[in-house]
């Protein structure tokens, strides 16, 4: 049954991300043309236009060490501590709590010149997907972020701006170096390796050359940025398995 009005719309959402998890770089580098890499992270990126609007689906790879999927999930979903890492963001609010794992928040983003100020009203959501006995898949944790109308008319807007349309997930998975027989798991035996796909229509005027030079720029800044708040916010503290 459904628990919420959006429980249904959520479900097929990530049931859709989750088919494509788990693209190894060789499989993705046949088909993703690669825009950006450093270290472990590699990001990729297709130029698409719908009726004039550049569309450009982005996917990143990164591996981090010293945390776990579980904790990038959680800090990426937790809508208390997005204003300490999300460096284009002007105002973050929630709207409505669905569940303790779904809810509603509007987003006024940094106007980047010459476009007009963008906002964004979007469901997220967080979810663990364990890997069935047969142990043939892998074991994840997911957070969704995908735009929607739900109960719009509740929200006060920010004039002028630009709404834009957008579906994005953060798919991770932790992997474990046994530690030495009989010593404690700690975070130098952990690495997780994320997979960032974002989908994001910008609504409204923008030329394409400048919304490329953003999304080539700040999507790089944007995981960096973020992968280290998590490490830094979990050094010295327990694991979240
Ligand atoms: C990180 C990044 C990449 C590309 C562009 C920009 C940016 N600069 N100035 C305005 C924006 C902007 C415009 C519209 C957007 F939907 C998002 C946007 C970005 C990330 C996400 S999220 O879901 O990954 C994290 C939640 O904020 C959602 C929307 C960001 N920021």
């Amino acid at each position: 049954d459904p628990k919420h009005p959006l429980y249904n719309e959520i479900n097929s959402v990530i049931a859709e991300h989750m088919r494509y998890a788990d693209m190894d770089p060789k499989t993705m580098e046949e088909t993703w043309p690669l825009i950006y890499e450093e270290g472990d992270m590699r990001v990729y990126k297709r130029e698409i236009e719908e009726d004039g609007m550049i569309v450009d689906p982005l996917k990143a790879i990164h591996t981090v060490s010293g945390v776990t999927g579980h904790e990038i999930c959680h800090y990426f979903y937790n809508p208390e501590v997005r204003m300490d890492w999300e460096g284009t963001l002007e105002s973050t609010k929630t709207m409505e709590y669905l569940s303790e794992d779904s809810l509603v928040t509007y987003q006024v983003h940094k106007r980047v010149w010459p476009t007009a100020q963008r906002d964004t009203y979007f469901w997220s959501h967080i979810r663990h997907c364990p890997s069935e006995d047969d142990s043939e898949s892998a074991d994840y944790w997911v957070v969704c972020n995908h735009s929607t109308d739900y109960n719009e008319s509740n929200c006060q807007m920010v004039a002028k701006c630009v709404r834009v349309l957008f579906n994005v997930a953060l798919i991770c998975q932790t992997i474990v170096e046994p530690p030495p027989a009989g010593k404690e798991i700690s975070r130098d035996n952990l690495r997780c390796r994320i997979q960032y796909s974002a989908n994001v229509n910008p609504g409204g005027w923008a030329p394409a050359s400048v919304l490329r030079a953003v999304y080539k720029r700040e999507y790089p800044k944007f995981l960096k940025r973020f992968t280290q708040y998590v490490i830094d916010q979990t050094k010295d503290k327990p694991i979240m398995f």
